[in-house]
């Protein structure tokens, strides 16, 4: 099967003054349609770095990365921004706080296609989203016309969701999206999150620091320790982990 992403022999280094750090080692991955893979590791276990070399943010010391079979290692993020989207874990990041909702879906249509100064609203990307924020029930459906800056952090953050998914992307980068929201937002983005997955059938890797979030979702899982990936876990694998396995792993 084709894999959406391929990272061979990934690796970056980063120079500290006179010191040398590997913060991505030598990582080997293929990423296949329809996959949900939760991504776990202690803080500084070089998630975002993972993360940051799919998108185009950060150049690979050595290795290289596919898409859908094509060699994209020196390709900008812009060029990768056609195949990829990202939802970021502060509610701020994903939209333009002095721009409004219509505007701003306006720019979701734009992704990935040559960036123009024109923002034009698309009745059918409106409607759309009218009715995925509808069935949210967070009020974001009655906030077209206002700032985005003027939307509560649970709003902005499924307005992201929706921004980086009506086009539908051939990766959906998650980077700890919930991990700003109260527990009770957190859960309904969560939810939100995963439907929105299977009805649209997009590929997906998602950082978590939730544990229960991290076995409960998707198809696969990876833990990430010291740059590397040390655990890559299908489904049948995933359901036998407990909790207490997974804190074993981190020790
Ligand atoms: N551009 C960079 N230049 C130098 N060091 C970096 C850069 N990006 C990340 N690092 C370092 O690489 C290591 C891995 O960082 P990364 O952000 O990928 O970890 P993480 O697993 O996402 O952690 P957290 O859970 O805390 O977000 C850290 O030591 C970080 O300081």
């Amino acid at each position: 099967m084709q894999a959406i992403i391929e990272l061979k022999n990934a690796s970056v280094i980063v120079e500290n003054g006179s010191e040398k750090k590997t913060i991505l080692d030598d990582v080997s991955l293929k990423i296949f349609p329809l996959d949900f893979i939760t991504i776990v590791g202690g803080n500084g276990a070089g998630k975002s770095t993972l993360f940051n070399v799919i998108s185009g943010n950060l150049s690979l010391t050595t290795g290289e990365i596919l898409i859908l079979g094509k060699n994209m290692t020196k390709k900008s993020p812009q060029v990768r921004s056609k195949f990829i989207s990202r939802v970021f874990q502060d509610p701020k990041m994903g939209t333009a706080p002095r721009m409004t909702v219509e505007e701003n879906l306006s720019i979701a249509k734009l992704r990935g296609k040559k960036r123009t100064l024109k923002i034009t609203s698309s009745k059918e990307l409106q409607e759309r989203f009218l009715t995925k924020a509808k069935a949210i029930g967070n009020g974001l459906d009655q906030r077209l016309n206002s700032p985005t800056g003027t939307l509560s952090g649970g709003q902005r953050q499924v307005l992201s969701l929706l921004m980086a998914t009506l086009q539908k992307p051939e990766l959906l980068l998650l980077d700890e999206h919930t991990a700003a929201l109260d527990p009770k937002t957190s859960k309904t983005i969560m939810s939100l999150t995963d439907d929105v997955i299977k009805t649209e059938k997009i590929t997906s890797l998602m950082i978590t620091h939730q544990m229960d979030d991290a076995l409960k979702f998707g198809n696969r899982l990876l833990v990430m320790k010291n740059g590397k990936i040390v655990r890559d876990l299908n489904s049948e694998e995933k359901t036998k982990m407990k909790l207490e396995d997974f804190y074993r792993i981190f020790e």
